[in-house]
């Protein structure tokens, strides 16, 4: 009998139930299986220890501590999805008209985990509607969110806007449908917009797929790219009410006058962020959603 393999190093690369994609520094992908129940909790861009099997499959054997692990929302049902993100990509564009409480739950979802937000503000070729889509977004942009303007049909122009700032993170692309987020990633990757053409494709042809999230490598000048189709909302209900203060960086400054250590911000008194509300410091629909946020997960409710 030969000796068991030595365990690989690898990062998921995608995820289908229970069987993952794992690639290797030398490029190398193998299909591998969680071994026992625990370690079947995997998600894109985990880093995780493999035993292999054969010439291209594994076992998992462990999940390396991760930086953050988001979870998505989809028909109230909250999953994990993906891993160690370091910057998430919100699409929204001139039109269709975007929703500004799922943008307000994007950036929660990414500044309670510690990542850094951008909007990328598609369809700036629409020229008569711009005005007003930047009007919406300058509460956000006055927080310091970079408001990214272009025009995802302009492969170039995409390019120049975005390449810079995607090179050496592993970046989460996130859109409500119609705001080009397909076209944006054909943009940034051939490779990834034709992997999720073949998804929709079978989708409409009622072939049997299931929705997987997958990490792209992009062209030079480089950076990972994590598409997760059909990812409109991050579930937030694991979240804790520090957590989801912590979404809303805003109040950091203002909650250090609070006068009771475990305030909610809500109806205290002597409340360092009502006092700025009440100046006009804080935007009152960023505390109506921080408020709307609290009483979701109050009463168990699943976004
Ligand atoms: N004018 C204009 N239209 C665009 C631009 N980018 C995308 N579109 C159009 O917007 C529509 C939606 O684009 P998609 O890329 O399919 O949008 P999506 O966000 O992936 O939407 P779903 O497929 O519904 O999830 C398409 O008709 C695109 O051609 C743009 O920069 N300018
Ligand atoms: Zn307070």
């Amino acid at each position: 009998m030969s000796a068991p393999q030595a365990l690989l190093r690898g990062r998921v690369i995608s995820a289908h139930g229970r069987h993952y994609i794992v690639e290797f520094e030398d490029g190398s992908l193998r299909q591998c299986y969680p071994r026992g129940k625990k370690a079947g909790a995997a998600a894109v861009g985990d880093h995780v220890n493999v035993r292999p099997e054969g010439r291209d499959e594994g076992t998992l054997d462990s999940v390396e501590t991760r930086r953050n692990l988001l979870y998505r929302s989809d028909d109230m049902r909250s999953k994990q999805f993906a891993a160690n993100v370091d910057q998430l990509l919100i699409v929204v564009a001139v039109e269709p008209t975007f929703s500004e409480d799922l943008l307000g739950r994007a950036l929660a979802g990414a500044w309670s985990a510690d990542i850094e937000p951008v909007i990328v503000l598609n369809k700036s070729d629409l020229a008569a509607g711009l005005p007003a889509a930047r009007q919406k977004l300058a509460t956000l942009a006055g927080l310091g969110v970079p408001v990214i303007e272009l025009s995802a049909h302009d492969t170039n122009g995409v390019r120049a806007a975005l390449a810079d700032r995607l090179t050496g993170k592993t970046n989460l692309l996130l859109g409500q449908s119609g705001m080009g987020k397909s076209t944006l990633l054909n943009a940034l990757s051939p490779e990834a917009g034709a992997a999720t053409r073949e998804h929709s494709q079978a989708l409409d042809t009622g072939r049997h797929t299931t929705t997987s999230t997958r990490l792209y490598h992009l062209p030079a000048p480089g950076g990972d790219l994590i598409d997760s189709p059909g990812f409109q909302a991050f579930g937030l209900q694991h979240l804790s009410s520090k957590e989801v203060e912590h979404g809303f960086p805003e109040f950091a400054a203002p909650a250090e006058q609070c006068r009771f250590y475990n305030c909610t911000h809500r109806h205290e008194p002597g409340c360092g962020v009502l006092a700025a509300l009440a100046a006009g410091r804080i935007d009152p629909a960023r505390h109506a959603l921080y408020a709307r946020i609290l009483d979701d997960n109050a009463a168990g409710m699943r976004y």
